[in-house]
Formats: C-alpha cells, sequence, structure tokens
C-alpha cells in the first residue's frame, strides 16, 4: 500500500511512543498499582505526587487539599489514599470515572468542577464551594495543570508561569496562613508544576519567596529524564 511521508513519520513516532510505554517503569508501576490498594492510578502523574509526598509528607488525615489540573485524577487518588478529608478536583475536562467511587469507599468527600481556572467566575465559583472568608482554609493547594506543550522550552515554561501565576493568587487567598498552624507538622503547602525557563526564577524571587517560608525547587523521578518539568513546593504561608 502506497504511503504519504506524513503516515510513515507518524508511524515510526508512534512505534517510539510505544517502546518507550513499554520500557517506562512508571507505566508498568500504574498498570499494577490497584494490587495494593485496591484502585489502580489512572494516570502515571499520581507516582510523581506519590514521590512529592514522600519526601515532605504533607498529605494526610483530615487535610482539605484543592487539586488543580485534576484530570484523568491521578492526584486525586494519592491524596484519597493518604486519607484526606475532602478534596476539591479541578480541570477543563472531567475526572475518571471511577475517582468519585473511591471517595466513598474511603469516606472522603470529593468535590469535583469543570472549567477554566484563568476564568475569574470558575476562580469565584471555586472560593465559595471551599467557603471563603469563613473559618474554613485549605491545608494543600496542587497544581498540575499544563496545556499540551508544544515543545518549544521558552514558549513551555511561559505557559507554564502563567499558570501558576494564577495558582499562586488563588492560594494566597485561599491557603491557611502559618500563624493559625497548630503544630510543627500543620504546614500550609502550595504545589505546583513548571517548565524550567529563564523566568522560572524570577517568578520564585518575585512572588513566592516574599510570601513563603520555605520553597524547595524539585524535580521527581517519575518525570521524563529528558523533560523540563519541575515543581516548586511551598511551605507556609506568611500572614
Ligand atoms: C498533566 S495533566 C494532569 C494530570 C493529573 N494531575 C493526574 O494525575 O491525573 C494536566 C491537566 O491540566 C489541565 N489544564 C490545563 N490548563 C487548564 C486550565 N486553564 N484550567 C483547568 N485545567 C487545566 C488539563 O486539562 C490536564 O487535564
Amino acid at each position: 500500500m502506497w504511503r504519504t511521508a506524513w503516515s510513515i513519520q507518524s508511524t515510526a513516532s508512534s512505534s517510539r511512543y510505544l517502546a518507550r510505554q513499554k520500557r517506562d517503569p512508571f507505566v508498568k508501576a500504574r498498570n499494577t498499582s490497584g494490587n495494593d490498594h485496591g484502585t489502580q492510578y489512572v494516570s502515571r502523574s499520581a507516582f510523581k505526587l506519590e514521590q512529592l509526598n514522600k519526601a515532605y509528607r504533607f498529605l494526610g488525615k483530615g487535610k482539605i487539599v484543592v487539586d488543580l489540573g485534576a484530570s484523568p485524577g491521578g492526584w486525586t487518588q494519592v491524596a484519597l489514599r493518604a486519607g484526606c478529608e475532602h478534596v476539591f478536583a479541578l480541570d477543563l475536562l472531567p475526572l475518571h470515572s471511577s475517582i468519585q467511587q473511591q471517595a466513598s469507599r474511603t469516606n472522603a468527600r470529593l468535590t469535583a468542577l469543570q472549567g477554566d481556572f484563568r476564568s475569574s467566575e470558575i476562580q469565584t465559583k471555586l472560593e465559595e464551594i471551599i467557603g471563603k472568608g469563613g473559618e474554613r482554609k485549605v491545608d494543600v493547594i496542587m497544581s498540575d495543570m499544563m496545556a499540551n506543550t508544544s515543545g518549544n522550552p521558552i514558549r513551555d515554561s511561559v505557559a507554564s508561569l502563567d499558570l501558576i501565576h494564577s495558582a499562586f493568587s488563588f492560594a494566597k487567598s485561599m491557603l491557611k496562613r502559618s500563624d493559625t498552624k497548630s503544630s510543627e507538622n500543620d504546614s500550609s503547602v502550595l504545589i505546583m508544576k513548571y517548565f524550567e525557563g529563564p523566568d522560572a526564577q524570577e517568578f520564585k524571587k518575585q512572588y513566592l519567596q516574599p510570601n513563603f517560608s520555605r520553597i524547595v525547587n524539585k524535580k521527581v523521578a517519575a518525570s521524563r529524564s529528558e523533560s523540563s518539568e519541575m515543581y516548586f513546593i511551598c511551605f507556609d504561608l506568611k500572614e
């Protein structure tokens, strides 16, 4: 059969993708992740949050968590497995249908919202659902939001900084402040994915350092080695 150059190229790149998926230990782990927990992870990304939480222990019993860029729901699953009390999950896309059932099994509350986080209406809606102005504040805000990457590192970095800027502004009004901490283990935490680029450290200096007591830049083993994907983990929002 006659094939165009495009279709040959596309077949070659699908073969490379499939070969990489076959070799990827985190894809294998996702396929067997139900064995010890009863529910299989719906995304490979879940292992990134598992690794971050293993290192910094910010998820746990009683925590109120906001998961931005939550679909299909791997990070929400990790928060539910860790015993968090309530997860508010937002994405442009819906969560996988199994996630609500997982929440019911663990007696946790899960509130899912669909929309563009950059829109002020969606942010206001989320704030209203969480209960802005009341006593209730959020322990952990995590953002794994990212539009499809373009392959251009500078463009991808700028797009990621745009999204984390929105997450940072939201965190300033919704995250617990350090003066309300009940113990050393009660830190408020903001975790945000970004792509390394010329402006990322400037963002940290200008916005994160003045507002948080401690900030860590972390690359996780579950991120692909060729990716410039990184995470900011920010502890204790100052008054
Ligand atoms: C890497 S995926 C998240 C994977 C997820 N953490 C998991 O473990 O299943 C990135 C997500 O960000 C979402 N996203 C990108 N831009 C967004 C925006 N402006 N508002 C809400 N979600 C957005 C995408 O729809 C996509 O589902």
